[in-house]
């Protein structure tokens, strides 16, 4: 059995497709290579996790996965289609809650700004909104403005709102970064089950080696100067996954010393 497999059922002909594709990437910008020849394939439905070290190009990669850049050479599909210009069912869930979200906005008008971009009628909306603030823990805080909410009410409307989109794919850029530690786990397995549900590919950018491990079903480490992959390794840890006896199985230590050497390795 895969990885993959555990995490959710997917039928075995989609995870052998590709869904997110990098074939050979190489990118440029303002005259200097930041990513190179950079080939990943991500299946539909994986969790996979990217670290390394500061300015390795981690960002970089997630908005070429995004649409958001073009390569310089070697190209990027998503559904064995060139990846040109973002998509609306691939969401993007920023580090920065407080920019991605509208200030003068409430929390259920904030997702509905989702629905109504795909098209949702009116009439529909009141519920749904009312289904995915639930999901997101947030069943009484549709009134409340941003401003009003801690940072981690935030982040979780920010997710909410990327859920409205039902996307197939979900990019997610440090997402827990300006978290605490409490918050962030929190999260962290509020993710999972959301994901779980929603059968989601994800790629998730994190300076964090244990929520890589936690999280993922792959954790990929880029190189620094260029942005380069330097491990691609399994995460063969039983889901559902356990703050507590996840973090204390010995192959979940074992993966962290892997990664720790990596990344000491990469900044030498
Ligand atoms: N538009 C740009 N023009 C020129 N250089 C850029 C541009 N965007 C990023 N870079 C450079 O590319 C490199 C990778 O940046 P990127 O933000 O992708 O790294 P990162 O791994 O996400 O960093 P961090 O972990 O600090 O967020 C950095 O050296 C950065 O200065």
């Amino acid at each position: 059995m895969t990885s993959i497999a555990l995490r959710k059922d997917i039928p075995s002909a989609e995870l052998e497709k590709s869904q997110i594709a990098f074939s050979h990437v190489t990118l440029d910008l303002g005259g200097k290579t930041i990513i190179e020849n950079v080939s990943l394939d991500v299946k539909p439905g994986e969790f996979l996790c990217i670290i390394g070290a500061s300015g390795c190009g981690k960002t970089t990669a997630l908005r070429l996965a995004a649409g958001l850049y073009q390569p310089t050479s070697g190209h990027v599909s998503f559904d064995g289609e060139p990846m040109r210009a973002p998509r609306r069912d691939v969401a993007i869930v920023f580090q920065d809650y407080g920019k991605a979200l509208l200030p003068w906005r409430t929390a259920a008008g904030n997702v509905a700004l989702a629905l109504e971009t795909i098209g949702m009628p009116k009439a529909q909306r009141p519920a749904r909104i009312d289904e995915l603030l639930k999901k997101v823990g947030l069943p009484n805080h549709a009134a409340k403005y941003p401003a009003e909410m801690s940072g981690g009410m935030q982040q979780r409307l920010q997710i909410a709102r990327c859920l409205a989109q039902e996307p197939k794919a979900l990019l997610m850029d440090e997402p827990f970064g300006a978290l605490d530690a409490m918050t962030r786990q929190g999260l962290q397995d509020e993710v999972l089950s959301l994901l779980d549900a929603s059968k989601a590919t994800v790629i998730f950018v994190t300076h964090d080696l244990e929520e890589a491990i936690y999280l993922g079903d792959r954790v990929v480490g880029l190189l620094p100067h260029p942005g380069r992959i330097g491990i691609d390794l399994p995460i063969n840890l039983p889901r559902p996954r356990d703050q507590l006896t996840t973090r204390e199985n010995p192959e979940f230590l074992r993966l962290r010393r892997e990664l720790f050497d990596f990344i000491k390795a990469s900044e030498a």
